[in-house]
């Protein structure tokens, strides 16, 4: 689903988060039928997305908390990962999907996939709320993935302008200087 292809605003309601996530919960539960997905929420960006998904899901699964950054408080990517917080589990044969907010240079995911491929998951895959393809560093797969937006810097809904705005309902890239 692609949004604000041209040069305005990037704007998505929370009536057009709340259904695009359902469809994405969806789509996670069908092909992990028999299963049992271990999600792993990306902090902090991913918080709200991640709450929304998994209450979605309504199939039984565990989840954990990673943290990682390379923005801080500024608008481009340092590009160095720190990981701020490691898993609390181990993932050993578990069908993980990694949840992040936004996949924009694909630096961060990218650091993500290699450092757990070597811990041995069942499987591994990506959802990401947000997708700027524009801005790619790095070639990421995304198996599920809310809305691709141009390149503007967004806010809102678990992400943040200078570490604010984290708690808006809504997604918006208007008024950022
Ligand atoms: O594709 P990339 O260019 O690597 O950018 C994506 C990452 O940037 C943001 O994290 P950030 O480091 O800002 O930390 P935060 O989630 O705490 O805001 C976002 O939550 C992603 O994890
Ligand atoms: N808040 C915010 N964080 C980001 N991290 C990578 N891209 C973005 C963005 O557009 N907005």
């Amino acid at each position: 689903m692609s949004l604000a292809p041209g040069n305005g605003p990037v704007q998505i309601t929370p009536e057009q988060l709340r259904g695009r996530i359902h469809e994405l919960a969806a789509k996670i539960r069908e092909d992990h039928q028999g299963e049992e997905p271990h999600l792993i929420c990306i902090l902090n960006g991913a918080f709200m997305f991640f709450t929304d998904l998994v209450k979605a899901l309504d199939m039984p699964c565990t989840l954990d908390f990673m943290q990682t950054s390379s923005y801080g408080n500024a608008k481009q990517s340092s590009g160095e990962v720190k990981l701020v917080k490691d898993l609390q589990f181990p993932i050993s044969g578990k069908h993980v999907i990694l949840v992040d907010d936004i996949i924009d240079t694909g630096i961060t995911m990218n650091y993500l996939l290699h450092y757990l491929q070597g811990r041995g998951p069942a499987s591994l895959k990506v959802a990401s709320l947000l997708s700027k393809p524009s801005r790619r560093k790095v070639e990421v797969p995304v198996e599920y993935l809310g809305f691709t937006i141009p390149d503007a810097f967004v806010y809102g809904y678990g992400l943040d302008r200078a570490q604010f705005d984290r708690n808006l309902p809504f997604i918006t890239s208007q008024g950022d200087d």
